[in-house]
C-alpha cells in the first residue's frame, strides 16, 4: 500500500516522500486531527541544537492526534471506528522501567516519523478507540492529556499524603489539563495556579486560586507542586516552587528546556524535597484518559477552551499556514483539520 509522509526536511520546509506500507503489519488510520505540541515548533522554527536536527530530520512532525480506521488486518477495530494514536512505541518490556522511559522505545515525531501522514500502520495496542461524546478538535490532543495524567499518577504514588494545597506554576495549556486533572483527582485538596497572563489564568475556572508570579507566593505554603512553564520560565518557576513549598514536598517537573536549568540545591536537601521528571506517556495514560473521558462529560467542556486555532489542511502551504499560526498564537492549541 503506498501511502505519503510529509517529512519536515529543513526548519520551516515540509517536503512529501512516498512510502510502502506493509498494511498486513497491524492497524491502518488515516489521520483526521492533528494538533501541534512545543516540540513540534522546536523542530520546525530550528530551535533544537544543529546536531539534534541533523540527526532527527527528515521526519514527519506531529505526535498529538487522531484518525480514522481503514483496515485493520489483526480484527480488533472495525473500519471507520475513530481512535486516538498512540506515538510511543516500546521496542521491550520491564518490570520497574515504564514503557515512555525505555532509552529504546520509538517515538513518533522525535527521531522517527509522527502522523503527518496520509496513511500510518500502528500495531493494535498503540491505537485506542474514542467515545463519541469528545470532539474531534479535543480528541486531537488527548497524547498531551495523556501526560498529565501520567504525571499526575506518578505523583500520587510519590507525595506523601497530606494534598491540602498543591501548587501548579505555568498558566498555558500543560498546566490547565495538569490542575484539571488535579482538581477531579482530588476534589477536597486547594488547586493554586501560579502564571504570566492574566487573561490565560481567567480561563481556569475550576481551580481554586489564581495568581500572578509577580505577586510571589508565600513562602512554604504549598503542599507538593507541578512546574508546566518551559525554558527560562522554568528557571523561574523551579526557584520560586522550592521557596513555596512546605518541608518534605514532591515537585512535579514537566517543562521542557534546551538548557540546564539551576537549581538552589541548598533549600532542595534541607527541605527534604523530591523533585521527579516526567516525560511523554504509555498507553496505559491513553487508555486511562478514555476512561476520564467517560467518567466526567464535564472535561470536554473545560478542554475545548484550549482550541486555539482549527486549520483546514489540503496542501504543503496550509502546513506552513497552520505552523506559523501556531508560532504567533497567545494561547491554546493549533489543531489542523488534516485533508492529505
Ligand atoms: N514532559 C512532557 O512530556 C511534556 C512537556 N511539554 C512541555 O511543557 C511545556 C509547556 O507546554 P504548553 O503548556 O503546551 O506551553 P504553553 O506555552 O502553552 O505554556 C507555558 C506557559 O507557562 C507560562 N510561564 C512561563 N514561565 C512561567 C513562570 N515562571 N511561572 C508561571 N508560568 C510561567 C507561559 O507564560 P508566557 O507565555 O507569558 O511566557 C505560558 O503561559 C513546554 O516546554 C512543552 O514542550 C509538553 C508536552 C509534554
Ligand atoms: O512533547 C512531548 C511529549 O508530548 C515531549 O516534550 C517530547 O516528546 C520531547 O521530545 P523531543 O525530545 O523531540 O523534544
Ligand atoms: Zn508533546
Amino acid at each position: 500500500m503506498l501511502s505519503c509522509a510529509y517529512r519536515l526536511t529543513a526548519p520551516r520546509v515540509f517536503e512529501p516522500v512516498q512510502l510502502e506500507l506493509n498494511a498486513s503489519a497491524g492497524v491502518v488510520v488515516r489521520p483526521t486531527y492533528l494538533s501541534v505540541c512545543n516540540a513540534d515548533i522546536r523542530y520546525y522554527q530550528g530551535s533544537r541544537s544543529p546536531q539534534v536536527l541533523a540527526k532527527k530530520l527528515p521526519m514527519a512532525l506531529i505526535h498529538e492526534g487522531i484518525g480514522v480506521v481503514v483496515k485493520d488486518a489483526t480484527g480488533t477495530f472495525a473500519r471507520g471506528s475513530r481512535v486516538v494514536m498512540v506515538p510511543n512505541a516500546p521496542c521491550e518490556t520491564s518490570d520497574y522501567i515504564a514503557e515512555n522511559y525505555l532509552r529504546s522505545s520509538k517515538f513518533c515525531g522525535s527521531g522517527f516519523d509522527g502522523f503527518m501522514q496520509e496513511l500510518v500502520v500502528l500495531p493494535p495496542e498503540r491505537v485506542v478507540a474514542l467515545p463519541d461524546s469528545i470532539p474531534n478538535e479535543v480528541a486531537a490532543f488527548t497524547e498531551l492529556v495523556s501526560v498529565a495524567a501520567h504525571a499526575v499518577n506518578r505523583f500520587d504514588s510519590i507525595a506523601h499524603e497530606k494534598r491540602d494545597r498543591i501548587g501548579v506554576w505555568g498558566d498555558g495549556n500543560l498546566g490547565f489539563i495538569v490542575s484539571l486533572i488535579l482538581k477531579m483527582r482530588y476534589p477536597q485538596a486547594q488547586i493554586c495556579v501560579y502564571g504570566r497572563n492574566e487573561y490565560k489564568l481567567n480561563d481556569f475556572t475550576f481551580a481554586d486560586e489564581t495568581h500572578l508570579t509577580y505577586d510571589a507566593p508565600g513562602e512554604c505554603t504549598c503542599d507538593h507542586a507541578f512546574e508546566c512553564c518551559c525554558g527560562d520560565g522554568s528557571v523561574a518557576a523551579i526557584e520560586q516552587i522550592i521557596d513555596a513549598v512546605r518541608p518534605e514536598a514532591t515537585v512535579s517537573l514537566l517543562g521542557v528546556s534546551e538548557n540546564p536549568v539551576p537549581v538552589n540545591t541548598r533549600m532542595v536537601l534541607e527541605k527534604g524535597l523530591r523533585l521527579f521528571g516526567s516525560s511523554r506517556s504509555g498507553r496505559a495514560d491513553f487508555v486511562s484518559v478514555v476512561e476520564m473521558y467517560k467518567q466526567h462529560p464535564d472535561m470536554a467542556r473545560y478542554l475545548e477552551s484550549l482550541i486555539g486555532g482549527v486549520f483546514p489542511v489540503r496542501s504543503i502551504a496550509d502546513m506552513c499556514t497552520a505552523f506559523e499560526a501556531d508560532l504567533r498564537k497567545s494561547a491554546g492549541k493549533t489543531i489542523m483539520k488534516w485533508d492529505m
